[in-house]
Formats: C-alpha cells, structure tokens, sequence
C-alpha cells in the first residue's frame, strides 16, 4: 500500500470516468473525521437516552443473520436492542446472547413507535435473513418502510423485495416526509435495485450508488472491495479501508447492524453510513491481523469493533 492509500491520511477529490455516466469519487474519510463521529455515551446516560435499535431480521432460513446483525448493533452502542423475528428463529437468539430482547415478528407494528425525538433517539434495521422467496415478508417490509417513523436501514433479502415500484414510491415518501432511509446492497442486491427502478445495472459502482442514492432518494452503501456510500448529492465517496479477509457469509448482517446502531444514537445518515463502514472494515483488519485472513469469520468483526475504534484515535 503506498503513503496516498493509507488509511486515515487525507487524499485528494478526483473525477472518475464512469461508465456512460461521471461521477465525483471522493476519498474516504480521515481518522480523525470520522472518531469526530464516535458516539461516546454521556455521563447521565441510560439505556433509552444511549439509542433504540429495533431489528426487523432472521426468517426461518436464516435465524445466523439477526444473531450477527443484532450483537453487532448492540456492540456498536445502542442503548436497547430489540430483534423481531420468526418464531422459529427466536430461541436461537435468545440463546446467543441474553441481553437481547427477543420478540416475535408478528408483534413488530412500525407505527405504533413514537416519533423519534433528539433526546430519544432510534433506527430500524429491516431484511438481514429474510428469505425473498418468502413473499409473506413484502407486507412486513412495506408496512414498516410505509410507518415506522425514524431512520430505517434495509438490507439483505429485503432490497429483493423492495425493488420495483411500490418499494421505489414509498422510498420517495419517506424521504418527502424527511424520514432517512439507508440501502446496504452487495452487487447482486444493487442490480436488483436498479431492475425495479429502471436504473441502468452496468453502470460501474460509484455511478450505479449514485443512481440507486438518487431513484431511492436513500443513502445507498454499495458494497465491495471498495465500497462506495452515496446520497443524491451526485458524489460517491470511496471507502477502500477493508480486506479480503472480510469475504465470507454474515459479514454484511453485522455491517448492518454496525450501521443501524449509528442511526440509532442519532448520528446522521451519511455519516453513519461512512463510520460504520470504516468500522467494519478496521474490525476486518484487526481480526485478519490476529487470525490471518483466511480464518476471520463473521462473528469476529462482532469481537474486534473495540479494536477498530482504538484504530481511529488520533
Ligand atoms: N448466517 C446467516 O444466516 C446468513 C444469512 N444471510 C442472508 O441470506 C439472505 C440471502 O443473501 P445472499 O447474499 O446469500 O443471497 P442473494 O439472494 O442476495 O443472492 C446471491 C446471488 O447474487 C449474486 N451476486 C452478484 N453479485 C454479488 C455480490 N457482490 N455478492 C454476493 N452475491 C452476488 C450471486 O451470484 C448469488 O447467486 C439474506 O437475507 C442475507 O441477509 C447471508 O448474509 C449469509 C449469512
Ligand atoms: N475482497 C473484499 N475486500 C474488502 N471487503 C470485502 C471484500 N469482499 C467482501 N467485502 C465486504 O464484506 C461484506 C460482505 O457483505 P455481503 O455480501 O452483504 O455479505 P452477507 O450477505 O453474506 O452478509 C461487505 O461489507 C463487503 O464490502
């Protein structure tokens, strides 16, 4: 790696050459931007004031998702974290880490949550093992992007199931009503995205985040071995802090939940999006440093976030 791509050093904007479309591609951010960003807790907090996470996660199929997506939350901050799923999923939950608050998805009501407010901060995180072949969860997911009434982060099988038109509308509303919304597709997942929003799918990432950013009118995480984070500002920003270490199943539920626990202790969209990637990737890092890269599972990024933080500290 030379001095210019060293994580945590300033580097320069440039214009990229996209395909059929240009970009701005701006370089990822600096240490000291983004522990700027670290929410510490105050001295008076508690465990509402700290943030509320609720996780909309783990069909059946996948009850691994919402244990990695819902631990990694809770690590990452948030004050009470609260995982809906199937029933069937629910033991294994409970089981993998008590302090967890375990329901069954059939009770989660979106807007039944109260407005969020500055003091009482919280964000939902929808999709990270859901089964797109299960058509039951389309009502459980456009029911909470239609209602639920803070930041609402959507992942995994529910951007299969978002993509195409009645998802696209009620994106648009969210962001008409002010309600941030945060996408965290993988490239398979981006394609899907752009299909159902008659977005061109071969347009090189940073392009392709941007279109999704400006369709969804959504902060959109493309992922990969760079990952690319856009708003409808026309700009991408390139976060390239991560390793290969990090290929492996159920690295993206935690990132989601990473995220999630950002939005969930108030801090803005894009900027949660930018930290908790950079976390991500930095956890990936210490754990491939003390594992190598070829035995760093998922489950490991959960363990070495502290490690991450310490990595941003001035
Ligand atoms: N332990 C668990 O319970 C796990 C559950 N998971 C969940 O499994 C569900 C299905 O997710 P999957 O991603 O496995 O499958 P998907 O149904 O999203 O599709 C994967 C397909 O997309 C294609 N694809 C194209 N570009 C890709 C890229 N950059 N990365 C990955 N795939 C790409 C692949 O060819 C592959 O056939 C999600 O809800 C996810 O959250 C996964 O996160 C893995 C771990
Ligand atoms: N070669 C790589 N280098 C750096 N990061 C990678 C690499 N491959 C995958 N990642 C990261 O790993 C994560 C994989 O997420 P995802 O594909 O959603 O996994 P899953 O669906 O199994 O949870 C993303 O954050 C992605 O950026």
């Amino acid at each position: 790696m030379n001095a210019e791509n060293t994580p945590g050093r300033p580097r320069a904007e440039m214009t990229a050459p996209m395909h059929r479309e240009t970009v701005r591609v701006r370089p990822g951010r600096t240490n000291a931007e983004l522990a700027a960003l670290v929410p510490h807790p105050a001295a008076d907090a508690n465990k509402y004031t700290r943030g509320h996470l609720s996780l909309v996660v783990g069909s059946a199929a996948y009850p691994g998702a919402a244990c990695l997506a819902s631990a990694a939350g809770e690590r990452a901050g948030a004050g009470y974290t609260e995982v809906f799923c199937a029933g069937k999923s629910m033991i294994t939950v409970r089981g993998w880490r008590p302090s967890l608050v375990v329901r069954d998805w059939h009770t989660w009501k979106p807007e039944r949550i109260a407005a969020v407010r500055a003091d009482r901060p919280a964000a939902c995180v929808i999709g990270c093992g859901f089964d797109a072949e299960e058509r039951a969860l389309t009502s459980l997911l456009m029911e909470t992007v239609r209602a639920y009434p803070g930041p609402l982060l959507i992942d995994g099988g529910a951007l299969t199931l978002l993509a195409n038109a009645t998802g696209l509308r009620l994106c648009r509303r969210r962001a008409e009503a002010g309600l941030p919304t945060v996408l965290t597709p993988h490239g398979g997942e981006a394609a899907r995205l752009a299909r159902g929003a008659q977005v061109d799918e071969t347009l090189e990432p940073p392009a392709l985040a941007c279109a999704l950013a400006d369709a969804y009118r959504a902060v959109v995480a493309l992922k990969g071995p760079t990952t690319f984070i856009a708003s409808s500002d026309g700009a991408a920003e390139a976060m390239d802090r991560g390793t290969a270490a990090l290929a492996k199943a159920g690295t993206g539920d935690v990132l989601a939940g990473f995220i999630g626990s950002l939005l969930a202790q108030g801090i803005a969209p894009r900027d949660a999006a930018a930290l908790g990637c950079a976390l991500h990737a930095e956890a990936g890092r210490a754990a491939a440093d003390a594992l190598t890269d070829i035995c760093v599972s998922a489950e490991d990024l959960i363990t070495y976030l502290p490690a991450a933080l310490r990595a941003l500290e001035p």
